[in-house]
């Protein structure tokens, strides 16, 4: 079988794109959207990942503010610090870069972001409207990856969905996104039994396990929809993800690559949801990417 590869760098243009009308619509309206991101500490990925915020949002024309904080700052300091952007209404969207180091208790961190600023869609009131299929903001990668079957048109309604891994990041929004459109869901994680005859049922499978090359083609049914969402180093360095790549091509009907697939479209996601904000914030009569 030809396996399609779901491309994240040209579906992440797309996304970008069709952002630029939208940001020029609020300048004339005298809205410059606004993201703030804060990093605590020098882990190296993250480092990058927010240079690529900013990069990216500078692109657009979005204004951001890069905040650094030492490793060591006390809790109570990013507590005032998003209390004060929670009050500044030229401010959109607010984002932590995770992870958080050890002294900071990240979940009173993201539970401190105003829900209308949580571009991330991790604010328990957030987490809790995706649940109630009335979302607000949904998580930059599984916004990402709804993405992928939208472009590509593939039906999700009525399809077994099976989901490795329950990370509040990844496995869990997604499995409410995947429910909300109709789908039957099934998490799997570490402690389930016989995981890989769950994931061997799947016409869907999405896997986020931080585990490199943790599906093989033997687990998967032939022609299932793979998303990997994995990004390990392997032992030579090479960046791979949670999927086997060489056993699942030409087995899956389609693919997301690693590096170039779900990546990507975590920073366009963050891109459109900080626009979704801004009109918001101003009752702007803009199109709601989650309504439409
Ligand atoms: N506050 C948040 N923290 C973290 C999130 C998040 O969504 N919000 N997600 C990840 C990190 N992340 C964005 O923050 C992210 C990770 C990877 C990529 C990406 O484009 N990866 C490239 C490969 C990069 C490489 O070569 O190392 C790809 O897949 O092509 C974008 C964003 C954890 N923290």
């Amino acid at each position: 079988m030809m396996t399609i590869k779901l491309d994240g760098k040209k579906l992440a243009e797309k996304v970008k794109t069709r952002l630029i009308q939208r940001i020029a619509d609020l300048k004339s309206k005298g809205i410059k959207p606004k993201l703030v991101v804060i990093l605590v500490g020098g882990d190296e990925a993250s480092k990058i990942y927010v240079r690529n915020k900013h990069r990216t949002a500078q692109k657009l024309g979005i204004e951001t503010q890069d905040i650094r904080l030492q490793r060591t700052v006390k809790e109570s300091e990013l507590l005032t610090l998003i209390k004060t952007l929670n009050a500044d209404d030229s401010v959109h969207g607010i984002l932590v870069q995770l992870p958080l180091p050890e002294q900071i208790d990240a979940k009173g961190v993201i539970n401190a972001i105003k829900p209308e600023k949580d571009v991330d869609g991790f604010n328990p009131q957030n987490v809790g409207s995706l649940f109630l299929n009335d979302p607000h903001s949904l998580p930059c990668t599984p916004a990402g990856i709804l993405q992928f079957f939208e472009e590509y048109h593939l039906p999700v309604c009525g399809k077994h969905v099976v989901i490795v891994g329950r990370s509040n990041i990844v496995g869990r929004p997604m499995a409410a996104i995947m429910l909300n459109h109709d789908a039957t869901v099934t998490i799997t994680h570490s402690k389930t039994k016989n995981l890989r005859k769950l994931t061997r049922q799947a016409d869907i499978l999405i896997v986020a396990i931080g585990k490199a090359e943790f599906i093989t083609g033997e687990d998967i049914k032939p022609g299932a929809i793979v998303i990997d969402v994995g990004m390990n180093r392997n032992e030579n360095g090479k960046l791979v993800g949670d999927v086997e790549h060489s056993s699942v091509n030409e087995r899956a009907s389609y693919l997301t690559p690693v590096p170039g697939g779900v990546g990507p479209m975590t920073i366009a996601m963050l891109m459109e949801q900080t626009v979704n904000f801004a009109e918001r914030s101003a009752d702007f009569d803009g199109k709601n990417v989650f309504n439409s």
